[in-house]
C-alpha cells in the first residue's frame, strides 16, 4: 500500500539521541509540544472512556433524537437515533486505540523483524524476504481489505490486523536499508569477534541504532491507520453494534441535512489526530536530522559581528618573520599572519581551534608543520588552499602569497589554486575518483589551469609520471585508481599538484596513508622535485622522523597556537619550548633501550 510515506534511510540513520533527549528536543518544539498534547488527550479520552462518558454510548433517548450541541444533557447534541454523540465519540476513541495498536503491533512485528533479518543476514534470507515484501507491496490493499469483509466478516481488529501487514513492507525497506549500513561498521564486526552471538549483537547494537527512524515511521503509520479504519467504517465494513468515528461519519453523513453538526464531531476528532500524528512525524525527523548533523555555517551577518569582535591590531612582524626574512628583506613566499580559525558552536557563536598563528615559508624552503592530533595543522593546511569545511570561520588574519591576501580576495585564491600552490593530499586513493582513469584525471586538471590541447597535455603528463617514478607512464595512463597500489597513487598525485608547475606545495601527512617501505621513497621524490624546482613546501606531518629527514625550518603547534618556530638542526639540537622538548623526548629514536625480558621460570 502505497499509501505509507517511507523514509529516507540514509536522512535519518545516523541520529541515536537518547530517548529522554528526543523527548525533550519535542516539547520544546511548539509544533511537537502542541501535537503532543493534542494526542495525549485523545489517548486518555480513549483510556478513561468508560469513566468518563456520561450516558451509555448505546442507550436512546427519543426526545433527545438530533438534538442540537449545548442545549441538553447531551452535551454535543443527540444523534438520529436519540444517542449521547459525546459519548459515543469517547467509546468510539477507545476503538481507535484499538485498532491503530493492532497496525501498528502487526507491521513493526513484521517488517522491523523482516528488515532486520533480511539486512544483518543478506543472501537468501534478504532474498525471499524481498520477494515476499515485493509481493504484499504490489498488493491492491484496499480491495483486499474489502473482500476479506467476506471471508472474516464485521471485524475492524482483524480487518486493521490485515492492513498491518500490508503496511509491514514500509518498515521493511527501511529497517533492512539501515542495517545493511550499521553492519558494515566495524563495531558490529568487532562485536563479532568479541563473541557476541547474532541475537545479542542485533538485540544491542543493530536494533539500537534503527529505533529513531522506526518512531518517526510509526506516527506516520499511526495516521493512515486512523484513516483506513475511518473510511473502513465508514462504507459500512466495521462492527455494527460499537461505535466507531468512522461509523458515526456514516450515520451522520446519510442525516445531514437534519442534523449537521454531528458530521463536525467525528471529522473534527479524525482530522485534528491524524494531523497531529504526521506533524509530530515530522516535528521527530527534523528532530532526529537536527541532532544527526554538525551545526551549518553562521548567517553572513553573525560572522560579521565575530569578525568586528575578533580583529587585533595589525600582527607585527613575529620572531618567525624576522629570522625567516628580517625587516628589510623581500617577502617570503608565503606569510600567515595572525590566523585565526572557528567552527560554529551555537547559532552566535565559534570555537576557536586555530588562535592568532603568524607563518612564513621562503621560497626553496620545506616548513614542516608538527604537534599532536587536534593541534591544528590541517586548519591551517586548508586556509591556505581554500578548502575550510563551509561552516568554517576564518575570524581574522592574512594569508599574503605573491603580494596577493588568499583570504580577503577570492579571486587571489582563484588564480592561485592549482596553477602557483599544488596540494598533495594524504589519502592517495580516496582523493582519486574511481570512475575516471589516471590520465583522464590528470588531464581534466592540467587542462583547468592551462590551455594546452589535449594531446600535448599528455605528453606533459605521461613525462611527469615519469619523472616521478611511475615505471610504465603511458599504462598507468589509462590505468584506473584501484588498479593501482597506494604509493603509485599518491605518486600520481605529486605528479597532478606538480602539473600547473606551481611555486608552493601543500603537503598533508602526505606519507602517513602509505606502507613504511613506501614512505621512505615518497619523500625521497618530494625532496628531489622540490629541490628541483625551488619549490617552497609546508609539510604537515606528526612524524619528527619525517621532519628531520626533508625539513629545512619546522613550527610546533601545540592548542592551535604555534609555540616554535625554528631550523630543524637547531630545534632538534636544543629544544627551547617545553612542549618541544617533550614531544622530542618521546620519540622512540630517543628513548632508552630496555633490558632484554627475563627468561621465563617455573613456567609450564
Ligand atoms: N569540521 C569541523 N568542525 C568542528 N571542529 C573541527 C572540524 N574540523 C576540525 N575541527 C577541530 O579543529 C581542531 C584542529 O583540527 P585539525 O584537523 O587541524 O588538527 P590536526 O593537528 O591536523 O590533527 P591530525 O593530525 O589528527 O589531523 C580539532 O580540535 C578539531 O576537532
Amino acid at each position: 500500500m502505497s499509501t505509507v510515506p517511507v523514509l529516507e534511510p540514509q536522512e535519518t540513520a545516523p541520529a541515536e539521541p537518547t530517548p529522554r533527549g528526543l523527548l525533550r528536543r519535542v516539547l520544546t518544539n511548539p509544533v511537537g509540544l502542541v501535537c503532543s498534547v493534542v494526542l495525549l488527550l485523545v489517548v486518555l479520552a480513549g483510556l478513561l472512556a468508560p469513566w468518563l462518558a456520561p450516558f451509555d454510548p448505546n442507550a436512546s433517548r427519543l426526545e433527545l433524537t438530533n438534538a442540537p450541541p449545548f442545549t441538553s444533557d447531551f452535551l454535543l447534541g443527540g444523534d438520529q437515533s436519540g444517542r449521547d454523540v459525546l459519548s459515543r465519540l469517547l467509546v468510539a476513541t477507545t476503538g481507535t486505540l484499538q485498532a491503530i495498536s493492532v497496525v501498528l503491533l502487526v507491521s513493526l512485528l513484521l517488517g522491523v523483524t523482516g528488515g532486520l533479518l533480511a539486512g544483518y543476514f543478506g543472501g537468501k534470507v534478504d532474498a525471499v524476504a524481498n520477494w515476499v515484501s515485493d509481493i504484499v507491496l504490489a498488493a491492491p490493499g484496499l480491495v483486499l481489505l474489502i473482500a476479506l469483509y467476506t471471508v472474516i466478516g464485521p471485524s475492524i481488529l482483524l480487518a486493521m490486523a490485515a492492513f498491518g501487514v500490508l503496511v509491514a513492507p514500509g518498515f521493511f525497506r527501511l529497517v533492512r536499508s539501515l542495517v545493511r549500513n550499521v553492519r558494515k561498521e566495524l563495531y558490529v564486526d568487532a562485536a563479532q569477534v568479541a563473541g557476541l552471538s547474532d541475537t545479542r549483537i542485533i538485540s544491542r547494537h543493530v536494533l539500537r541504532a534503527v529505533r529513531g527512524p522506526i518512531v518517526v515511521q510509526s506516527a506516520f503509520v499511526l495516521a493512515i491507520g486512523i484513516s483506513i479504519q475511518a473510511m473502513l467504517e465508514f462504507l459500512g465494513l466495521g462492527s455494527p453494534g460499537e461505535p466507531s468515528w468512522g461509523g458515526m461519519l456514516e450515520a451522520a453523513f446519510n442525516n445531514i441535512y437534519v442534523a449537521r453538526s454531528n458530521v463536525l464531531w467525528p471529522a473534527l476528532l479524525i482530522g485534528v489526530t491524524t494531523i497531529a500524528l504526521v506533524l509530530l512525524g515530522n516535528v521527530l525527523r527534523d528532530t532526529l536530522q537536527a541532532s544527526a548533523s554538525r551545526p551549518g555555517p553562521l548567517p553572513e551577518d553573525v560572522v560579521r559581528r565575530l569578525r568586528a569582535a575578533r580583529q587585533t591590531p595589525p600582527a607585527a612582524p613575529g620572531p618567525d618573520a624576522q629570522t625567516a626574512a628580517g625587516p628589510a628583506a623581500p617577502a617570503p613566499l608565503l606569510q600567515v599572519r595572525g590566523l585565526v580559525v572557528g567552527y560554529p558552536d551555537s547559532a552566535t557563536s565559534v570555537r576557536e581551534v586555530v588562535h592568532g598563528v603568524d607563518l612564513a615559508v621562503e621560497r626553496g624552503e620545506v616548513h614542516g608543520l608538527v604537534g599532536e592530533s587536534g593541534s591544528g595543522k590541517s586548519q591551517i593546511a586548508y586556509s591556505i588552499l581554500g578548502i575550510l569545511p563551509r561552516e568554517a570561520v576564518v575570524l581574522a588574519g592574512r594569508i599574503e602569497f605573491a603580494g596577493r591576501d588568499l583570504v580577503g580576495d577570492p579571486a587571489a585564491l582563484r588564480d592561485a589554486r592549482g596553477r602557483r600552490i599544488g596540494y598533495v593530499p594524504q589519502e592517495p586513493m580516496t582523493n582519486l575518483d574511481p570512475t575516471f582513469t589516471i590520465g583522464q584525471q590528470l588531464t581534466h586538471g592540467l587542462r583547468a589551469v592551462t590551455d594546452v590541447s589535449r594531446r600535448q597535455a599528455k605528453e606533459e603528463l605521461v613525462a611527469l609520471l615519469d619523472r616521478v617514478g611511475i615505471r610504465d607512464p603511458r599504462g598507468a595512463f589509462d590505468l584506473y585508481p584501484h588498479q593501482v597500489s597506494g604509493g603509485m597513487a599518491q605518486r600520481v598525485l605529486i605528479a597532478g599538484a606538480l602539473a600547473g608547475e606551481p611555486e608552493l606545495i601543500i603537503a598533508d601527512e602526505p606519507t602517513t596513508a602509505l606502507d613504511v617501505t613506501v614512505q621512505a621513497d615518497v619523500l625521497e621524490l618530494l625532496r628531489e622535485l622540490q629541490r628541483e624546482r625551488d619549490l617552497g613546501m609546508v609539510l604537515v606531518t606528526h612524524n619528527l622522523g619525517v621532519v628531520a629527514d626533508i625539513c629545512d625550518r619546522v613550527s610546533v603547534m601545540k592548542e592551535g597556537r604555534i609555540v616554535e618556530t625554528r631550523p630543524v638542526r637547531e630545534l632538534f639540537a636544543a629544544p627551547e619550548h617545553e612542549y618541544t622538548q617533550m614531544l622530542l623526548g618521546s620519540t622512540l629514536d630517543r628513548g632508552q633501550l630496555r633490558a632484554p625480558l627475563a627468561p621465563a621460570t617455573g613456567g609450564r
